[in-house]
């Protein structure tokens, strides 16, 4: 990978004697990570090994997933590089609190929080371009989050829609992604001595949008996967000027790790700069990465809360065969009636207390239960990657190879297993993978068309 001139003329001049292992680093190889999900029932990996936890990362460990494994396709894992796993170690999600994640595709830190959060209270979370709010969807139902909402909105409508919401907001921006050079040759490509300033100007645009939806007293995080102070700290220091009513909190830089103090003589020279976070790949195994943590006064004007989102009422017997299906297939699963909503035939369950929507672009709202069929309800996928195994009526495991295999392509199973009619929870490594309907000896296959491999 040839670097522009222009990028190592700066970096030898921010970083003078430094700037040699920076730029041997860049020339080395990427380190590889994973985490765990917390929310499934097993947490055994079957190919991975935990032997090489990432020291910043509660669930992080090295290594690499293969995106056929059934440790990916039941969820229990996602793929991210391991500095990107800080951010949201920084954001500290608690269950019950409401998080939005403003900038979120793929989902890497967005999965991160719904952890944290452990199915309890409301992570909002958004992606300006459609077609990537799509996977980020996707990766949302595959890691089985309950209390998620995913939206494809411009940060200023979400910001008309929800303002003063939020206990954390997340801004992971687009940057001019200096840090994932190495990771990403394509991001060389894009570079020019001018491109940080522009990513700058936008994000400060998003930070205007991102600041209205924070409650006082709420914490905002903020980071980049690059090392332009014009991005970083200076950005920050911005940030400070224009909101006084926000203050940067230190953070937790786990010691040992290598992750460094921000720059203050990069920006305006505000000491309290040295409290946000910078994750250098000569210091540490993993690619670049800048965090900031901060904190709107809790003596901030208050703003009008949104309104709830109104539930759907089902028709009686709508009701009651939903009622029966949960009964039948998901007995031990949770769900209160009065937080349904309806998307054509869709039925979610609405995370609690979720505000109106709107006019903001919904993907999921929620957990998805399934689909009203004429005279039958059929359970969603979703479902599947969310439910534990020991909340459905009956399970299969599919561990063995040619049962695997069979079924993640498609095909019907057939067994003498003592099952009755109906739907059967199919299970691998211990965890939800799909779901089959057991009628004469058969297990119907119902794994998505779209994901069969
Ligand atoms: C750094 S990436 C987010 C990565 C994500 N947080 C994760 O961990 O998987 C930044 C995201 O911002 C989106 N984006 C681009 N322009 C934007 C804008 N004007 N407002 C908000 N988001 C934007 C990009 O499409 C991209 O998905």
């Amino acid at each position: 990978m040839a670097l522009p001139e222009a990028f190592i003329a700066k970096y030898q001049d921010l970083l003078g004697n430094g700037s040699g292992p920076f730029f041997e680093a860049l020339a080395g190889p990427i380190d590889k990570g994973f985490r765990l999900n917390p929310l499934k029932a097993n947490q055994e990996p079957v190919d991975l090994s935990l032997d090489n936890p990432i020291a910043w990362s509660k669930n992080g460990y090295f290594g690499q997933v293969s995106g056929k494994s059934i440790d990916h396709t039941t969820g229990l894992v996602y793929s991210q590089e391991p500095s990107a796993q800080f951010v949201a170690e920084v954001v500290d999600a608690k269950p019950g609190e409401r998080v939005l994640d403003l900038a979120a595709a793929p989902g890497g830190k967005s999965t991160q929080l719904a952890g944290q959060m452990q199915g309890q209270g409301l992570l909002w979370t958004n992606e300006i371009f459609f077609g990537r709010a799509k996977i980020l969807s996707e990766n949302i139902e595959r890691f089985g989050v309950r209390n998620a909402i995913v939206s494809s909105a411009d940060s200023k409508d979400l910001a008309k829609a929800l303002p003063g919401y939020f206990d954390r907001v997340l801004l992971d921006t687009p940057c001019s992604g200096e840090g994932m050079f190495r990771k990403d040759p394509d991001a060389v490509s894009y570079w020019s001595e001018g491109y940080p300033r522009e990513c700058a100007d936008r994000s400060e645009g998003i930070l205007d949008n991102a600041v209205k939806m924070l409650r006082p007293g709420g914490i905002l995080v903020y980071s980049t996967c690059t090392f332009a102070p014009e991005e970083d700290e200076k950005m920050i220091a911005w940030l400070l000027k224009e909101y006084p009513e926000f203050e940067l909190l230190p953070i937790d830089k786990v010691a040992g790790s290598g992750i460094a103090d921000g720059r203050p003589e990069w920006a305006d020279g505000n000491p309290d700069l040295k409290k946000t976070a910078r994750l250098w790949p000569q210091d540490l195994p993993g690619e670049g990465h800048f965090v900031a943590k901060l904190q709107k006064s809790a003596a901030a004007e208050e703003v009008k809360a949104p309104k709830e989102q109104k539930a759907d009422k089902l028709s009686a017997e709508e009701a009651s065969l939903l009622e029966s299906f949960l009964a039948e297939t998901v007995p031990g699963l949770p769900v209160d009636l009065s937080r349904l909503v309806r998307f054509g035939d869709r039925v979610f369950l609405l995370p609690e207390g979720c505000p109106a929507f709107g006019k903001v672009k919904i993907l999921r709202a929620g957990l998805c239960l399934g689909t009203f069929k004429k005279k039958r309800f059929e359970p969603d996928h979703a479902l599947a990657l969310a439910v534990y195994p020991d909340e459905a009526k009956q399970t299969f495991a599919i561990d063995d190879p040619a049962n695997w295999a069979a079924y993640i392509h498609g095909e019907a199973l057939t067994t003498k297993a003592d099952l009755e009619k109906g739907f059967v929870l199919m299970t691998a490594g211990g965890n939800g993978v799909g779901w089959a309907k057991f009628v004469n000896g058969q297990l119907k296959n119902f794994y998505p068309k779209g994901l069969r491999h």
